[in-house]
């Protein structure tokens, strides 16, 4: 590879949190019964009048500036010759800007768009469901600027903390190979169909290896869509490249233009999402957090939420990005889920760090609360109450159990009387086993350093 340079290019498309359709008071439902969700106008049926929806637009004006676009005043909608009307070059001179082995890295946009979802379905068997058609989408297209899988990936991510969205992002993206050095474009196929972020980048991946191959032949790569199927972990030709000829684009004649007003960009502006730097540098600064762990602790926006609702909640930051980043993290690791989708939410997080502040629990103890409560959802106290774990701080409890520990200990005590101090260690240890992690340890140790000096 060190022949060539990667260059890559993405286009991102985002369903939008709308409760209707982009035309249409349609609601899409997920999983509802095929074509359920369409009525004359999604189903584009010839007559029906579109309306555009209002929230949509809004979503779009807001991502825009969020990634610093410049908002075209008036924006017209087009038709393809089929009927999906996109919103053509709706902002534009945006940039996204990420982290990148350690550098900051921005890269420019081309334009970001709002257009229909596709219908979904087997078209060759004559499967068509419309549910999804007609959903606001928005297209971010990027420059070509980036030039590796992981890179291309690390963009991916932070427009995913930028956007808000449903479902999942699809990332579509177009790859071609220039000899280093030159400053030309090479030609680029587009790659479709991938679900994750690793079989993204193993379609990256493929798709270098292939084009080199083809370069180091003396051959051409064709222009043109690759569909990547990753049981096989290749790209298979899907069509070859519509130019823009190709849709015989025109205006759509059942919509008036969009206005965006400077108001309504106004207004827009204060309901922007914190960027995920700026919430890094505010967690540096208002909660006292480490560089590093800010880094770790803005990875996603739901995380970032998380640990500021706890923080905010507990007014412990340190405490509850330690419990975050250790405990949690391994429990959401085991079960494979992301933290939007446990049942241990901050005010668990924030229940938990007040039994351990007021002593009710010990900090070993915590943790299993903390595994009980990420199985079962249940609040710590109602744990704690129902598993009878909360601290033995009834001295005269403790030191029944002390004097019977050091009794049935003589050596160790002695030891201790003799001036081996940490032979208390191992009391401590018996009495604490004795009340089942119970007893609060700082008691036992005093009552025990007590007990062996007066005797
Ligand atoms: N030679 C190239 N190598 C890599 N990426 C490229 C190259 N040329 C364009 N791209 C990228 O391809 C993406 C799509 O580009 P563009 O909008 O020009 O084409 P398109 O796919 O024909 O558009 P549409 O999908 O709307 O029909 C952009 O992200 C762009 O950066
Ligand atoms: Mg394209």
């Amino acid at each position: 590879m060190e022949k060539y340079e990667i260059v890559i290019g993405l286009e991102i498309h985002a369903e939008l949190c709308t409760e209707s359709k982009l035309f249409c008071n349609c609601a899409y439902i997920f999983g509802a019964l095929a074509n359920d969700c369409t009525c004359p106008i999604c189903l584009g049926m010839p007559g029906t009048l579109p309306v555009i929806n209002r929230r949509a637009v809004e979503f779009s004006v807001r991502a825009g500036l969020a990634m610093g676009c410049e908002i075209t005043p008036s924006s017209k909608f087009d038709r393809k010759n089929y009927f999906y009307p996109d919103l053509p070059k709706n902002y534009q001179n945006g940039q996204v800007s990420f982290e990148f082995e350690g550098e900051l890295r921005t890269v420019a946009l081309r334009r970001i768009h709002l257009e229909e979802d596709a219908v979904t379905g087997d078209p060759t068997r004559s499967f068509m469901d419309f549910n999804r058609a007609g959903v606001p989408l928005l297209e971010i297209v990027s420059e070509p600027e980036l030039h590796s899988p992981e890179e291309a990936i690390a963009y991916c991510r932070a427009v995913k903390e930028i956007l808000e969205y449903k479902g999942s992002l699809r990332c579509e993206p177009n790859l071609s190979l220039r000899p280093k050095g030159s400053k030309e474009l090479g030609t680029r196929t587009e790659i479709k169909n991938k679900n994750s972020f690793q079989e993204l980048i193993d379609a990256m991946e493929y798709e270098v290896k292939r084009q080199a191959r083809i370069l180091d032949a003396g051959e051409e790569v064709v222009q043109e869509t690759l569909l990547f199927d990753a049981s096989t972990g290749k790209t298979v030709a899907m069509r070859g490249k519509e130019e823009a000829d190709d849709y015989r684009y025109f205006p759509e004649p059942d919509l008036v233009h969009v206005q965006i007003s400077d108001e309504w960009i106004e207004e827009s502006q204060p309901t922007l999402p914190e960027l995920p730097a700026a919430r890094r540098k505010r967690f540096i600064s208002d909660y006292d957090i480490s560089p590093d762990n800010a880094e770790f602790l803005t990875n996603t926006r739901p995380l970032a939420e998380f640990f500021d609702e706890a923080a905010r909640l507990s007014g412990e930051p340190t405490t509850c990005a330690n419990w975050i980043m250790g405990d949690l993290t391994r429990l959401l690791n085991t079960a494979e889920i992301e933290i939007q989708d446990a049942k241990v939410t901050p005010a668990h997080l924030n229940e938990l760090i007040q039994l351990i502040g007021d002593a009710t629990i010990s900090g070993k103890i915590a943790k299993s609360v903390l595994d009980d409560a990420f199985e079962t959802g249940k609040m710590p106290k109602q744990i704690v109450s129902e598993k009878g774990l909360a601290q033995i701080t009834d001295t005269s409890e403790i030191e029944t159990i002390v004097l019977q520990v050091v009794e049935e200990n003589p050596g160790p005590a002695q030891d201790y009387r003799d001036g081996t101090k940490k032979a208390i260690g191992f009391l401590v240890g018996q009495v604490m086993r004795a009340t089942r992690g119970k007893a609060n340890p700082q008691l036992v140790n005093e009552i025990l350093t007590r007990v062996l000096s007066t005797d």
